[in-house]
């Protein structure tokens, strides 16, 4: 069966639309997210419209700072800084990539860790690591609550994470740790990764690379998680696996698009939220 990610992130928008409402009337707060975009790459100025609309959905106020590509890293620095310091600031995004004279990795460990509702500074992956309370990245919570709502039980479950990223595949396979599914974390030098995929239980595919899990690798009855976003030469959007022939063979699949994607921007409307839940 499908896993239907508009679905679920129109259940986990309308959770926090109420606990948004409800902190705005006992506690006079509204949840405020900082948005930095950084040039005019198509896909990011989209991503942000979109958050800013689910944002505007939900009752978050988000406030805009669009600068050039040639912005140097001091004055990104700055309009960070400034939000860092911006007490009706409760998260900040700085939408990703960054061009590429600007050292990302710098630009996120300026965002101040207890506003860093994207889950990618240093000390919140040091958190994640100790089972600690810091800001998890989007993308993984979302593939968490993806699980959860088809009541995947992970405890003893053998999960097979392909890729590892930063952002995606090292937190996820933290996440899954964490519930007790015994994790295996796969990438580009994995000697035998149809042997890994064949024994998994549940599959998060995050790869970036269309068909990079066949769909006769998978396990029957396996839950199958699949982050890519890859653009084919004919325009269509696929996952990074094999969708037609996974889904023969799995018990639950997320689709793309229409599965990880969609969780992604709600699950940094909960993450603007519990900042805000925090500050009181
Ligand atoms: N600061 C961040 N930058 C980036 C992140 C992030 O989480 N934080 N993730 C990605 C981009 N991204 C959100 O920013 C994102 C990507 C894709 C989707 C989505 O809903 N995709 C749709 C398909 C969209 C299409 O048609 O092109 C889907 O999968 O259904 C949402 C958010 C990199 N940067």
């Amino acid at each position: 069966m499908i896993i239907d990610g508009k679905a679920v992130a129109q259940q986990v928008r309308d959770e926090v639309r109420m606990e948004t409402e409800r902190l705005r009337n006992d506690h006079g707060v509204v949840p405020g997210l900082g948005v930095v975009l950084v040039g005019d790459h198509p896909a990011s100025r989209i991503y942000v419209r979109n958050k800013e609309k689910a944002c505007a959905e939900v009752g978050i106020r988000s406030v805009e700072h669009v600068l050039p590509a040639s912005v140097s890293e001091h004055e990104l620095m700055g309009v960070i800084g400034g939000l860092n310091e911006d007490t009706s600031i409760h998260g900040i995004l700085v939408q990703l990539p960054l061009p590429g004279h600007i050292p990302s990795d710098r630009v996120l460990e300026t965002v101040s860790p207890e506003k860093d509702v994207d889950g990618f500074h240093p000390v919140n992956q040091g958190l994640l690591l100790s089972g600690g309370t810091g800001f998890k990245p989007c993308t993984p919570l979302g593939i968490m609550r993806m699980l959860d709502s088809v009541g995947c039980d992970l405890k003893g479950k053998n999960a097979v994470v392909v890729g590892r990223s930063n952002i995606v595949g090292k937190p996820v396979a933290l996440m899954l740790l964490a519930r007790h599914a015994t994790v295996t974390l796969c990438h580009s030098r994995t000697a035998d990764l149809g042997r890994e995929v064949a024994r998994a239980d549940v599959v998060v595919a995050a790869v970036g690379k269309a068909g990079a899990v066949r769909g006769e690798w998978i396990k029957p009855g396996a839950v199958v998680i699949d982050v890519g976003i890859n653009r084919l030469p004919t325009g269509k959007l696929a996952g990074d696996v094999e969708f037609d022939t996974a889904r023969e063979r799995a018990s639950w699949i997320s689709p793309v698009p229409g599965g990880v994607g969609p969780m992604t921007i709600c699950m940094l409307l909960s993450n603007t939220l519990l900042s805000a839940q925090r500050s009181v």
